[in-house]
């Protein structure tokens, strides 16, 4: 082999889901497993992975510019947070004893609350205040496994404020080792100097926000929060169309709450992504599955909202053969936490998902759902080199052991960011600069 700028050897269990498609229903069981591996990367990629004797029968000459022994720990691909609030100012523990007395969360944001409360905060912050919470953020994410992230903005809710978000989401992709793909989500609630005006604000998201998004290039996705006294499935329509016409593609938050038709909405416009579904009907899950749109499940919001119903995975993944995903939906309101590894645990008590469906869930099907299974999700040769390394024997291990961080590093772009669960120096460029 040709020149390996790093080689992961003492791999005690590598585990991956394989291919760069969704896996499907049944399919996302099929994980590969290999003990004793090693792992060859070459200019931020992986040029070879496999049994630690096979490489030492091919490859035993090779030149190895750096060689990190694994100690026996688990590898699985680098993990992919598919749907967060990330960038944000501000918190709302003030609400969480309305919250525990019962208080549903739609009557607080109709109280001005909520969602409302943190477009207050958003709007009066600067984009350094801004950047700098959400930088601390994705160091938790990344100090849990994660090296890919997804953002939507949404706490802005007029052109400039939307528009300030992103940058600041665009920075951080540019300058923290996390990749940040960016989505649009102007329609998350109608502000308050639009009180009684809905159409009037709809207007405004197509006919000012949208364009300058596009324009700029700041977004790759546009979401919508669709549901009952937020936008409606015609409303929602109207924004996705027009998003998809720009050249964004559509994400929704689907009957989350009540059955609206958001998941119907989501096979109609051929979204890539449905988005918390507790309350999708069958015929909304079969619109899913008829049209390819990946599910997005987030069992730490109904965990943290006290629900007493979750999203139907097992439905999902037997019945309808659904490539899930899963996520944190880290946002300050319905579920303030960075921790893909609780939701990890989360998915496999409520949910009754496997480790296997849950590590598929959280790498290629959460890829897929960023448009990125073609170069991440998944430990292949010529894919990006990210790495997650657990102190864990198993993936099995991962929900069972819960409330701890198992990661004992990172591998992003084929560079260590996290090791011995420290971040390393340079995981900052723009620090290390
Ligand atoms: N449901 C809508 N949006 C977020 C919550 C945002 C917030 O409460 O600040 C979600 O996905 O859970
Ligand atoms: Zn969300």
């Amino acid at each position: 082999m040709e020149r390996i700028d790093l080689l992961l050897t003492g791999i005690g269990s590598l585990v991956t889901p394989q291919g760069n498609k969704p896996c499907y229903g049944e399919s996302m069981k099929e994980v590969c497993e290999i003990k004793d591996a090693v792992i060859a990367i070459r200019q931020g990629r992986i040029a070879w992975f496999g049994p630690a004797s096979v490489f030492q029968d091919q490859f035993a000459g090779s030149q190895v510019a750096v060689k990190l022994d694994i100690g026996g720990r688990l590898v699985t691909p680098g993990l992919v947070d598919p749907h967060t609030h990330l960038v944000h100012a501000g918190s709302r523990e003030h609400e969480l004893a309305l919250k525990r007395s019962g208080v549903p969360y739609l009557d607080i944001l109709a109280q001005g609350g909520g969602i409302l409360h943190t477009v207050r905060s958003t709007r009066a912050a600067s984009e350094q205040e801004l950047y700098e919470k959400a930088r601390r953020s994705l160091n938790e994410m990344l100090l849990n496994g994660v090296t890919t992230v997804e953002a939507k903005s949404g706490y802005g809710l007029s052109l400039e404020a939307e528009l300030k978000q992103l940058r600041v989401a665009k920075r951080l992709d540019a300058t923290h080792a996390v990749d940040v793909v960016s989505t649009f989500m102007g329609a998350h609630a109608v502000p308050e100097e639009y009180k009684g005006r809905r159409e009037a604000f709809v207007d405004a998201i197509v006919g000012d926000m949208l364009p300058k998004v596009a324009e700029e290039g700041l977004a790759e996705f546009c979401d919508v929060f669709c549901e009952n006294g937020v936008f409606s499935v015609e409303e929602s329509r109207r924004i996705l169309t027009e998003a998809q016409r720009l050249g964004l593609r559509a994400k929704i938050h689907a009957d989350e709450i009540v059955p609206l038709g958001g998941a119907e909405l989501a096979g109609e416009v051929g979204a890539v992504s449905a988005e918390h579904l507790l309350a999708a009907t069958d015929k909304g899950l079969a619109a899913l599955a008829e049209s390819g749109v990946i599910p997005v499940l987030l069992p730490g919001t109904s965990f943290n909202l006290g629900l007493a119903t979750h999203a139907r995975a097992r439905d999902m993944i037997d019945r309808y053969g659904l490539p899930v995903a899963l996520s944190t939906d880290y946002n300050p309101g319905s579920c303030p936490t960075e921790s893909i590894q609780l939701i990890m645990m989360l998915a496999s008590l409520y949910l009754k998902m496997t480790p296997e469906e849950i590590l598929t869930a959280c790498t290629i099907n959460a890829a897929n759902a960023l448009g990125r299974g073609d170069v991440i999700g998944s430990i292949e040769v010529g894919k990006c080199a990210d790495l997650a390394i657990f102190d864990a024997p198993n993936i099995a291990y991962l929900p069972y052991h819960f409330g701890i961080n198992h990661t004992y590093g990172v591998i992003k772009n084929g560079k260590p960011t996290v090791w011995n669960r420290q971040l390393v120096a340079a995981t900052e460029e723009e620090e290390a600069l």
